[in-house]
């Protein structure tokens, strides 16, 4: 199958690479040199240092040439950049071909999911999500890891599972949607909540605290939003929850490991060539907690945190729980 992912960072490049081994992959990034080392040296040492790439992979900064390509489109680009990129394809994708969404997070200001926004600038595509505990570094080293291809159509499901699997990298297939983006989406939130007890030096008892109240909300806000709690407990959910929150190699944690050593949100990303998706989705969260009539304390802390309303080194005392959810579990 022709498989084109758009967008050459970390885990963009680390999806192309895989899908290289069995299928006919291209890559579209922006940056020429990007382009040229991925071709010329197999390598993308910008975003995967260390790394050799799958020498079958094709790298192009030809956007059309890229859709062209496509009988399955792999959207790799960080959230804020996935309606535009879903619009420019618009003329130029094959009818009805699937498009599989990597990207963990919303739209800011419409609050919608990435599969959503897909579907609204692509509306005669079947549109799955791809989420899991997936730290790029960890597949590219040929470590097992698992992800959840997540759409409604269970027979898309099954064939996306077959193009996606690859060696250690097994895909597993789920119906809900919403619980599934909505896992990938707020764990970045937590994962800066525990990068913060690193950063403050603070004990397990701390980040289990973090940990399992930040799954609470993950599940409260995401049953309220229409996903299913199973889904919560699975690797879209709890799996990525600990992936995110334990790895040093998380963009989120190392934010939040840095809020709790002193940083700004400023000096942070003003060093920082990656996404750190959680900073965004702080804001988004709150919102939804908002219009869902949600108490999310831990979400809450970090949109302070993240909007400056709250110094890190007082966070920790608003994260217990809040009147209206003493009761474990929920
Ligand atoms: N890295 C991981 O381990 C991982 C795993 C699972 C999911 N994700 C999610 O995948 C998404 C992408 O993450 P990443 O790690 O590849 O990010 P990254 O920061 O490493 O790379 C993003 C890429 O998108 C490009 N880009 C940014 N804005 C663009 C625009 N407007 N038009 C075209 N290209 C643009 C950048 O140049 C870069 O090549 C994020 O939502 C992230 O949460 C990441
Ligand atoms: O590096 P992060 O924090 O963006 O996390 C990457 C993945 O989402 C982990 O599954």
């Amino acid at each position: 199958m022709k498989v084109t992912v758009l967008g050459g960072g970390n885990w963009g490049t680390t999806v192309a690479s895989l899908v290289a081994r069995r299928h006919d992959a291209m890559i579209w990034a922006r940056n020429s040199a990007v382009v040229e080392e991925i071709n010329k040296d197999h390598r993308n040492s910008a975003y995967l240092a260390g790394f050799d790439l799958n020498p079958k992979l094709k790298a192009t900064d030809d956007f059309e040439q890229a859709v062209r390509h496509a009988e399955l489109l792999i959207m790799g680009v960080p959230t804020g950049a996935v309606r535009e990129t879903s619009a420019n394809t618009r003329k130029l994708i094959r009818p009805w071909i699937p498009v599989v969404s990597l990207a963990k997070g919303f739209e800011q200001g419409s609050l919608l999911r990435m599969t959503e926004v897909i579907r609204e600038e692509l509306p005669n595509h079947p549109v799955a999500a791809l989420t899991g505990p997936n730290i790029a570094r960890e597949v590219m080293a040929g470590q097992a890891a698992a992800s959840v291809v997540a759409t409604p159509d269970l027979a898309v499901a099954r064939a996306l599972q077959q193009v996606l699997s690859s060696g250690l990298f097994r895909v597993y297939s789920n119906e809900d949607v919403i619980g599934c983006e909505l896992g990938g989406a707020l764990k970045n939130v937590v994962a800066i909540a525990c990068g913060m007890a690193e950063g403050l030096g603070v004990g397990d008892n701390t980040r289990a605290l973090v940990m399992t109240r930040g799954l609470a909300e993950l599940m409260r806000l995401g049953v309220a939003m229409g996903g299913q709690a199973t889904t919560f407990a699975g690797l879209a959910g709890m799996g990525d929850l600990i992936a995110t929150c334990l790895s040093p190699a998380s963009r989120n944690r190392s934010v939040g490991e840095k809020l709790g050593r002193g940083m700004s949100v400023a000096e942070i990303t003003g060093g920082m060539t990656m996404v750190a998706e959680g900073l965004k989705t702080a804001v988004t969260t709150h919102e939804l907690a908002q219009r869902y009539q949600q108490d999310l304390p831990i979400h809450e802390t970090i949109y302070g945190v993240v909007t400056g309303s709250v110094d890190p080194t007082e966070a920790y005392r608003g994260l217990g729980p809040t009147p209206g959810h003493e009761n474990e579990p929920g």
